[in-house]
Order: C-alpha cells, then structure tokens, then sequence
C-alpha cells in the first residue's frame, strides 16, 4: 500500500530552508527535490507549486508520455483519502482555482440521481 500524506504534510515540503520540495498531481505526491535541477521546464515552473497541488499547472503544459513515465521515479506516496472525498472525484481542484460550485458540480450520467441532469449537459 501507498504510503498517504495528508495536505498539511505536503505543504509543509514547500522547499523553504532547506526543506524538499513535494508537489500534488492528480493524487498522487511527488518528491520533486532532486529532479527539479533536471527539470527540462526549469526549477521555477515546479517550484511555484512547491508544497502545493501543480495538476492542472501539470496538464496545461501537455507534458509528453516520456515525462508521465518518468513520474513514478518521483512518487513518494498518495494524499490521504479525506482529501479525495472532500473534494468529490476532482481532489486537486482546490489549489486550482476552481470555486466550490464547479468543484460540486456533477459529470453528466454518473449515477441514477443525476440522470434529471443528464437533460441539462447538453
Ligand atoms: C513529476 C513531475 C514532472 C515531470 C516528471 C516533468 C517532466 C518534464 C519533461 C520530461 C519535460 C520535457 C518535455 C516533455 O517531455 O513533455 C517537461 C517540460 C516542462 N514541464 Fe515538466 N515535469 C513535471 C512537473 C511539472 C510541473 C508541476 C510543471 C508546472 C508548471 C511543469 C512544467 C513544465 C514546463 C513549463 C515544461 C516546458 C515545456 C516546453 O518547453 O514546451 N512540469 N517536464
């Protein structure tokens, strides 16, 4: 089993005084404090999100499948399952700028009490 680090733990990693620098993408948390010389994004680009929740930063760069692949050298762990279930199937929204609604919004025909709002996605 995965070793689970709650929120607060990653934030702490945040790269200040000496401290590592841990990252969130998806669930998943990254010890990023060697690789991050390496990084061909540069240092700032993963250090801006130091501590923090980097998927969306992560996505929108459209990283290759050679760098998805590179990431399990780096996973040190999955954030712990509160996390998961507090923010409903989009637990690293909350970093992202999501507002709470669209963090609550439902994905269309996902289970039968949405159906009534199956009408409304399209
Ligand atoms: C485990 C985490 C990460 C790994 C293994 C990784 C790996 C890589 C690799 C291999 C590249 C070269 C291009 C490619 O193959 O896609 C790259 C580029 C880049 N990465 Fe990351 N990266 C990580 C996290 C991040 C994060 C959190 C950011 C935050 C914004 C970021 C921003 C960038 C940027 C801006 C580039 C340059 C893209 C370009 O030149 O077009 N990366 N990364």
């Amino acid at each position: 089993m995965s070793q689970e680090y709650s929120v607060s733990e990653v934030a702490q990693n945040n790269g200040h005084d000496g401290k590592p620098v841990w990252i969130i993408i998806k669930e998943s948390v990254y010890d990023m404090t060697e690789f991050i010389k390496e990084h061909p994004g540069g240092d700032d680009s993963i250090l801006e999100y130091a501590g923090k929740d980097a998927t969306k930063a992560f996505n929108e760069v459209g990283h290759s499948t050679d760098a998805i692949k590179q990431m399990k050298s780096y996973k040190i762990g999955v954030v712990r399952p509160e996390y998961t279930k507090v923010h409903n199937r989009q637990p690293t929204s909350a970093a992202n700028g999501l507002s709470e609604k669209q963090q609550q919004q439902p994905e269309c025909g996902q289970s039968e009490k949405k159906r009534i709002k199956f009408f409304f996605c399209f």
